[in-house]
């Protein structure tokens, strides 16, 4: 696994030592290789290539990200752009290789590219493409992902309206893609109801096709979970940027996710009615691994493979996929993935999971031969061997229980018999295996499965794995005893685990998913007595995560970006997560605050997770919100958010789509670590005017609100020039003549009265290169006007339209310098600020918008922003 990468502040320097490493490192490993050439699985012939290619550097890969017709317009500057620039480019008398399209991704989304770093440093169209790149990234439009970490959500096949849950998905990049599934197809969908409404014909409840039908809003929900509090905030972190109202990010351990309760439908013979849970149509458990796919950028891959790593995660990976199994709908789909290429991480995981979930007779493995034609892949494995932690090999259990039979279990390490080929004849050649010789990627292995009937997983059996080594020792001294007459009879070993010392946070761990272990038929995670890989992985980045302190109400300082304080789940209680509706046998009471907030506890340096809290649809903020933008009644008024326990609008609204409300409200202080969910909606601006709205509307959820607004706030751009200057000047003055600066919106921005307003981005025919549709807040003060868009976004914009990148021009800040009045500069990622160019508008500043971001508002932003250190996701071998 990749080591610690040193602290924040030491990643300057430290990222070229990292490189000097990387390039010096020995690619060899003869643990590692001799484990894979005894195996036998690369066909002898395909050998040397495979060796070959996986001691290569990889090739750069990128997806464009967001709404397809977005991603398309970011696409199209490099199809029609930097791909002709670049390859006119010739290197030692050959024409340069450009980016390429991964020829099996849907639209030409992704690429990759194997440009040798010279040619990037030498030649200026590829200075030019890179900052493209670079500016993109960091708005979101293009995200770095490993090519074969692109499989495993399209096979997924996740459709709008779908209930989906990603159960190990930091740091988000499969994640984001099934997002873009679920609002896939969404734009267009609004659009046409939009129409229908404009023209009269729709009907009075919401519309839509099919998965789309809340009025063309998709109605279909991504739960997000990562066991790691950090990481989950670099999740979070990573699907801002999509600004869905149609995501929950989850904290749990995914060996036990909890069951998430549904509201209860109102009873009908006066009975308590049922309680119900929530099931899933598609699941993806990417789960933790050794990750001995990805050593073609992860150099720890070789210096510290070796067998054990395989043999420890095993058991957990068998958990998520029968956890996942458990909380699918019948019908549904589970892709299980790892970027590993070792069969007990894989094909053995797939067989043990069908094993306790009743066989192929419960569960199929979809064949997938037919899906993503293009795509080079080589069959599962049906017969493998399992090394143990000594190295020594086995090809089937009965050897195994000889060797612990003649010699002890010294050495084995957990080997279980289910790491052995399975003895049904299960399909497994339809798994999917991904070599990194046969189109130049990183190794994967990915499988469907379907769910054919519910079932009941079959308990762990214990006896069949040897335990833990610390456990070894134990044993042998009470077999020693035995044999000197003076113990417990040897049947009772198997319960050794029990006599370790589990540590406090298992046990707590234990405590909390109590009842889910119960449900799921798991041993309580105390009693398998094993360190979860998310531990693992948690104490190997206690070092390398920046920290940072802030502080709470109370005046405490805490360390953000550690796990927060929850309400424990009720204990005990059981529940038949078997069926949807089933009803968990009451045997424990949930607290007594259960339908209130729980109390906020804070334990050393943790934060407090803030609450959701819907406002009530008679709230009196929303009223005058509703007038101002003259927000139609068809835009619901239940699902806007806060995140106070007061349920008070105070500094932002957020919006989240009806599900997500519905399993917000239902989970309330059950127990359920939810750490996000809603898109900033209305954040608050304290102007001093009575007629302007004093909650302007954020860009993230514009472009959900935008079709039921009236026109009273409303102006059109259609000129790329007019555009061009609303982002290179923050504040162009429109009094006096100024407007007439601002082409053909000039004469409506001089009229349209002070507040936020809504810029429509409808470009004319004929305009090169500017085709795509958007809208964004603009604000229209007294004196000036300001496009509300994040700087790094103006930047990118000005790059990708007009190849401009000269500095931005803040006219406030210039005037202000004139009257040496300070200047506050916005916080990054933030919108710039509101601004008010007369005197008395300059001190409105001062009290408005320099509060903006600040009190809890910006603790809020804090915690769900995390920065990426250079490289930083490579360090678990995930193949982002
Ligand atoms: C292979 S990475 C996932 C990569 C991610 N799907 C993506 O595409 O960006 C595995 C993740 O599993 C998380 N993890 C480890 N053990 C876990 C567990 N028991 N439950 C849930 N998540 C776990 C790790 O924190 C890590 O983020």
């Amino acid at each position: 696994m990749g080591k610690p990468r040193g602290r924040k502040g030491n990643r300057g320097g430290g990222a070229g030592r990292e490189r000097q490493n990387w390039q010096a490192v020995a690619k060899e490993n003869e643990k590692f290789e001799s484990y894979y050439n005894q195996q036998g699985f690369i066909p002898e012939e395909e050998r040397e290539a495979f060796w070959e290619a996986i001691r290569r550097d990889l090739p750069n890969s990128f997806r464009f990200t967001g709404s397809r017709g977005h991603a398309l317009a970011v696409q199209e500057k490099l199809k029609n752009h930097y791909v002709p620039e670049i390859t006119s480019i010739k290197y030692e008398g050959n024409f340069v290789e450009p980016p390429r399209a991964i020829p099996w991704y849907p639209d030409q989304l992704a690429w990759s590219m194997t440009t040798p770093k010279q040619v990037i440093r030498r030649f200026a169209p590829f200075s030019s493409f890179q900052k493209f790149l670079v500016a993109e990234t960091e708005v979101g439009n293009i995200s770095r992902q490993e090519v074969v970490s692109m499989i495993p959500p399209l096979l997924l096949d996740v459709k709008p309206g779908m209930v989906v849950l990603d159960m190990c998905a930091a740091p988000g990049s499969k994640s984001a893609q099934l997002m873009e599934m679920i609002h896939a197809g969404e734009e267009e969908a609004m659009r046409q109801v939009t129409e229908q409404v404009e023209n009269g014909t729709a009907s009075a409840e919401p519309m839509g096709p099919e998965g789309l039908s809340d009025d063309g809003r998709t109605t279909g929900l991504l739960i997000a979970n990562d066991a790691d509090y950090k990481r989950a905030h670099m999740l979070i972190h990573q699907m801002k940027r999509l600004s869905s109202p149609n995501l929950i990010v989850t904290n749990h351990d995914a060996t036990m996710f909890p069951s998430i309760k549904l509201p209860s439908p109102p009873s009908t013979d006066g009975k308590p009615s049922k309680n119900r849970y929530l099931k899933f149509d598609r699941i993806l458990a990417d789960v933790p691994c050794t990750g001995d796919g990805t050593a073609r950028k992860n150099w720890g891959v070789w210096r510290d493979w070796n067998f054990n790593n395989a043999l420890g995660l095993y058991a957990t990976q068998v958990r998520i996929l029968v956890r996942a199994l458990q909380m699918l709908k019948v019908g549904g789909r589970v892709v299980y993935s790892t970027c590993s290429l070792n069969p007990i991480e894989n094909e053995a995981v797939i067989a043990s999971a069908l094993e306790r979930c009743g066989g192929s007779a419960n569960v199929r493995i979809v064949d997938c031969s037919n899906e993503l034609p293009g795509l080079k892949r080589a069959p599962g494995l049906r017969t493998w061997k399992v090394m143990d932690r000594e190295g020594r090999m086995y090809n089937s259990w009965k050897e195994v229980e000889e060797r612990k039979e003649s010699e002890g279990i010294n050495g084995l390490g957990r080997v279980a018999e289910g790491m052995f080929p399975p003895t049904e004849d299960l399909p497994l050649e339809r798994c999917i295996r991904v070599y990194p010789h046969q189109q130049d990627t990183g190794g994967f292995f990915i499988t469907v499965l379907e769910k054919l009937t519910e079932i009941r997983a079959k308990p762990e059996d214990s006896s069949k794995v040897i335990p833990k080594a610390s456990i070894a020792a134990l044993t042998e001294e009470l077999d020693f005893k035995q044999k000197n007459g003076d113990a417990q009879p040897l049947e009772k070993l198997n319960a050794l685990d029990d006599l370790v010392a589990p540590d406090q946070e298992a046990l707590m761990e234990a405590e909390k998913n109590a009842s889910v272990a119960q449900a799921t038929h798991q041993l309580p995670y105390s009693a398998t007595n094993q360190t979860s890989p998310a531990k693992r992985d948690a104490e190997g980045m206690e070092d390398e995560l920046p920290s940072k302190r802030t502080k709470l109400e109370d005046g405490t300082e805490v360390v953000l970006g550690d796990r927060p304080v929850h309400a424990p789940a009720p204990e005990a209680e059981s529940e038949n997560v078997e069926t949807s509706d089933a009803t968990p046998a009451p045997t424990a009471t949930a607290p007594a605050q259960s339908q209130s907030q729980p109390p906020q506890k804070r334990k050393n340096g943790q934060p407090v997770e803030e609450p959701f809290k819907y406002l009530d649809t008679n709230q009196e903020e929303l009223d005058p919100i509703y007038k101002f933008y003259e927000i139609s009644e068809r835009f619901p008024r239940d699902r806007f958010m806060v995140r106070n326990a007061e349920a008070v609008p105070a500094r932002t609204v957020y919006y989240t789509s009806a599900l997500a409300r519905d399993i917000l409200v239902a989970n309330e202080g059950q127990g359920m670590k939810f750490v996000h969910c809603g898109v900033k909606m209305f954040v608050r601006q304290d102007v001093q005017h009575p007629d302007v709205c004093r909650w302007r509307i954020q860009t993230d959820g514009l472009k959900i609100l935008d079709p039921c607004l009236g026109p009273a706030r409303a102006l059109t751009l259609t000129k790329k020039e007019t555009l061009r200057r609303l982002l290179i000047e923050m504040f162009p003055r429109v009094d006096g003549d100024a407007w007439t600066e601002l082409g053909e919106i000039g004469e409506r921005i001089r009229d349209i009265p002070m507040g936020c307003s809504i810029l429509h981005i409808r470009p004319d025919a004929g305009e090169e290169g500017f085709h795509e549709r958007m809208v964004l807040p603009l604000w229209r003060s007294l004196h000036s006007v300001n496009l509300m868009l994040p700087k790094e976004d103006r930047r990118a914009m000005l790059q990708r339209l007009f190849n401009d990148d000269t500095p931005l021009v803040n006219t406030t800040q210039k005037r202000q310098a004139q009257s040496s009045t300070p200047v506050t500069e916005p916080v990054k990622g933030e919108e710039t600020p509101v601004e008010a160019p007369a005197q008395t508008e300059e001190d409105v500043i001062k009290s408005e918008n320099l509060a903006l971001g600040e009190d809890e508002q910006e603790q809020m932003d804090t915690r769900e922003t995390y920065t990426k250190a250079d490289g930083e996701e490579d360090r678990f071998n995930t193949t982002v």
